[in-house]
């Protein structure tokens, strides 16, 4: 089984133009996990970035450990193969090493990655992630992806899917957001004792977008104790649980700074007042848009919720 490094270089809404060059130096800094998708539409940058340091001989393509995943327009069991194989093209490599289901929901098929009614709900397909689920196992089988895995899945879909009858490969991880305002503890137990990792997005807040988690004073207070950054505390937080972290940043010294090379560990009552600071909150609100008709709606009784867990 694929094994995920424990840091990884996130590449949303780092910019064509910047991400190529924020990918050479986060593998000179010594990244070797990249968590893309073709919702960034930045994938053939990425792809250039890798290419230029397995061309100067810093890394094998046996190195890197490289995600992407599959959008919700293509979650018709028919349209699965392509759309990865079209990650594989933008990004210049011949297999994945993971790739992930983004979402639980399909939408109807097309080019516009959310497909719109009238009212600005989403338009959905009349897929069942189950199905997908099995279209992604074939990937596998044909050696297009070394990995699968889920994103943004809560308990009870996750349950459902190692429940499949006929379950040829398990997820190797579910990608969620979570950071010390959303730390998802019931969800990482229920992931943990199943055998399956969790990845936490958005770490750092997303902090370019007002959220202030960074500059929070329970943090401050730590990163002055370890003589770190905010950054770093947030990141080592996550590594200290067992949770694969994808901090993105497109600024050389923040990505040195994420990557930080002497590891240092808080202590349990360090630990639990970052614990202490979850207050459900959540950023990345996809759901909004979706009909609670839909098949895979995250629900007020479950999905996404990790207080409903
Ligand atoms: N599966 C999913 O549905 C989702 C997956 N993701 C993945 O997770 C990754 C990370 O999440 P993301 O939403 O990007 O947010 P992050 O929490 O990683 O925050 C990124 C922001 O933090 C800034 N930053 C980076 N390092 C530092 C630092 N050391 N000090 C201060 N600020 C810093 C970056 O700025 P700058 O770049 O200018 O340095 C950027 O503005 C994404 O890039 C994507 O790969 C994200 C959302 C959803
Ligand atoms: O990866 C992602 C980036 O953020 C988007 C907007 O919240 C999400 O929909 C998506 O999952």
């Amino acid at each position: 089984m694929e094994k995920i490094p424990a840091l990884g270089l996130g590449t949303w809404k780092a910019a064509p133009g910047e991400v190529a060059e924020a990918v050479k130096v986060a593998i000179d800094a010594g990244f070797r996990h990249f968590d893309c998708a073709y919702l960034y539409h930045n994938e053939s940058e990425v792809g250039a970035g890798i290419q230029c340091k397995i061309k100067e001989g810093v890394v094998t393509r046996q190195d890197l450990f490289v995600v992407s995943k599959l959008w919700c327009t293509r979650h018709e069991k028919s349209l699965v193969k392509a759309a990865c194989t079209k990650s594989l093209k933008a990004l210049k490599l011949d297999y994945l090493d993971l790739y992930l289901m983004h979402w639980p929901m399909g939408f109807k098929p097309g080019e516009e990655d959310l497909p719109l009614d009238r009212n600005g709900m989403v338009l959905p397909s009349d897929t069942d992630f189950l199905d997908t689920w099995e279209a992604m196992e074939d990937l596998v089988v044909t050696g297009l992806v070394r990995a699968i895995g889920v994103s943004n899945f809560n308990h009870q879909q996750l349950e459902r899917l190692l429940n499949k009858p006929n379950l040829r490969f398990k997820p190797l991880t579910n990608q969620v957001e979570c950071h010390p305002y959303l730390t998802q503890k019931n969800l990482i137990n229920f992931c943990q004792s199943r055998d399956v990792t969790v990845t936490a997005y958005r770490p750092l807040g997303g902090s370019s977008e007002g959220v202030a988690l960074l500059d929070d004073p329970v943090i401050q207070r730590i990163a002055q104790k370890y003589n770190r950054s905010p950054a770093q505390i947030v990141i080592r937080f996550q590594i200290q649980r067992n949770v694969i972290v994808i901090p993105k940043s497109v600024t050389p010294t923040r990505i040195r700074e994420n990557i930080q090379e002497r590891v240092f560990e808080l202590s349990e009552r360090d630990m639990n007042d970052i614990l202490d600071l979850d207050r459900n909150f959540r950023m990345c609100t996809l759901p909004t848009l979706i009909k609670p008709s839909h098949k895979a709606f995250p629900s007020e009784d479950g999905p996404l919720n990790e207080s409903q867990d």
